[in-house]
């Protein structure tokens, strides 16, 4: 039987013990923007590490120094850097993922514990905060290490691994990390590196698989406004002050519409109109406003017309309002005046927008609308963090190898798709190491990731899984 056949064998056959392996890691609380769960993003990195020697990688943690986060200075989790195969006749492909995953709380509306893996057998979801963001993915890439070690199968390329613990957070460091082992030539994990590979978003519906060629950048920041010595009670000092929160609803409200649009002069207008070759691209794909309204759980797409909902992810800039740090959000009725609040906010990012030619544009605007209030409170425009667009060329062996392992494992042709998420490190590998990147998902549309009740289908696990060690072989194969 041929080594590809016995494998994928091995993944059915073995597919209970992965998904207990898969539990073991949702329940590491490896929040990277909470500056309280910083000991359990390290444990999470501690654990991937000790799962990667185990199957025989020999890795390399790499400390990323430190950073100031909620007024604290925190150790950066490490970078893990994975060896496994030398062989000078086979390709060498990066695999990069993330081992942090976005904060979660019963209360935001889930309806299990996010931090322990259900398994709803009805419908064969795993649920459970990254399962499908990014723990799935990377437990795929273990479960195709398995598979080999197990059987004494000989991989067919050799790989290397990228792991990191801040992605969900601004990918702090990450990027010097990658430039420097780069540097060292020969002696770095990154030497002969033909190609890259990351398994870190989703199917563009529920049906189709697909493979990504292009990723949003993003730039985030924080508008915080100041004024009272402490919080104040309402009935003692309202309309007798100017209140923080009411300066910042009236900034927050001006920085998009509710078609999406971006107010902030300069921003839409940097970005070039569609061709027409490229709207035949969108009218072409497999995808209607329903799928969006099924991935949102309602009926809230803002166009009828699927070519404006695909652009608006894929080709177009976004303006998001996130939160308010400081404002009185528990249940019940404070009447309670906020000293200091903080208005988070990001901007998603296309070629040619880049955090450096977007920040001076978001500054001067929120700074000439704050003088329009003649408020007597502080306003201090902070950028937290960011990461440039990217997009790949998909006529390469990469995509094509990853389009044929598509095809033998789900019979289908997949979908090429521009991601609307940010993954900052992806056009550092892609000019650091000057290879092709691919992105190839795991999960689909209705994933949830980033919201409750994050899930992955049993079966994008599974058959995932089998995607990624195949793929392994077509590109071992691809001329
Ligand atoms: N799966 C990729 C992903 O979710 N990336 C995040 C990155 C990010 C940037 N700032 C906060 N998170 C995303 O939101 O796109
Ligand atoms: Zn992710
Ligand atoms: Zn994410």
């Amino acid at each position: 039987m041929a080594a590809r056949t016995k494998f994928v064998e091995y993944i059915d056959k073995n597919a209970d013990s992965f998904i207990e392996r898969l539990a073991q890691a949702v329940r590491i609380q490896s929040i990277s923007s909470d500056a309280r769960r910083r000991q359990d993003v390290i444990a999470m990195g501690n654990w991937l590490n000790d799962q990667l020697v185990s199957l025989g990688v020999t890795t390399k943690l790499v400390d990323l120094g430190t950073h100031v986060m909620q007024g604290q200075t925190l150790p950066l989790p490490p970078a893990i850097l994975g060896k496994l195969g030398e062989d000078k006749n086979k390709r060498t492909i990066l695999i990069y993922g993330h081992y942090d995953v976005q904060p979660a709380l019963k209360s935001d509306g889930w309806n299990t514990d996010p931090f322990e893996l259900v398994v709803d057998n009805e419908g064969g979801k795993l649920i459970g905060r990254g399962t499908t963001d990014d723990k799935g993915p990377i437990m795929g890439w273990l479960n195709v290490i398995e598979a080999h070690k197990s059987l004494g199968l000989d991989m067919p390329v050799n790989l290397r691994f990228c792991f990191e613990g801040m992605e969900e957070n601004g990918s702090e460091e990450l990027d010097e990390c990658v430039i420097s082992e780069v540097g060292k030539g020969k002696e770095g994990y990154f030497s002969g590196v033909d190609c890259v590979c990351i398994s870190d978003n989703y199917w563009l519906n529920t049906r189709t698989p697909a493979l990504t060629y292009g990723l949003r950048g993003i730039a985030y920041f924080s508008i915080n406004i100041t004024g009272p010595g402490q919080d104040l009670h309402s009935g003692l000092f309202g309309r007798m002050v100017h209140e923080p929160m009411t300066d910042l609803i009236k900034l927050m409200s001006r920085l998009v519409d509710n078609n999406g649009n971006i107010l902030i002069p300069g921003v839409d207008e940097m970005v070039p109109p569609p061709t027409p070759e490229e709207i035949k691209l969108y009218k072409e794909m497999d995808y209607t406003t329903a799928d969006v309204e099924e991935a949102a759980g309602g009926p809230i797409a803002i166009s009828e017309d699927k070519v404006t909902v695909l652009m608006a992810r894929m080709r177009s800039s976004s303006l998001s309002l996130h939160g308010i740090e400081g404002a009185f959000s528990d249940v019940g009725c404070k009447t309670v005046i906020p000293s200091k609040v903080g208005g988070k906010f990001s901007i998603r990012l296309v070629p040619p927008q880049t955090p450096e030619n977007i920040i001076p544009l978001v500054k001067a605007y929120l700074e000439s609308e704050f003088a329009k209030l003649n408020s007597k409170n502080k306003m201090f425009v902070e950028y937290l963090h960011g990461g440039k667009p990217w997009v790949a060329d998909v006529k390469h062996w990469n995509f094509e190898a990853a389009k044929r392992a598509i095809e033998a494992i789900y019979n289908k042709t997949p979908d090429y798709t521009r991601e609307g998420g940010s993954i900052p490190v992806t056009l550092t590998f892609a000019e650091a190491l000057g290879v092709n990147v691919l992105l190839l998902p795991m999960g689909r549309a209705d994933d949830g990731a980033h919201s409750t009740n994050e899930k992955l289908d049993r079966s994008n696990f599974i058959e995932g899984t089998k995607v990624l060690g195949t793929y392994l072989y077509e590109v071992a194969a691809a001329v």
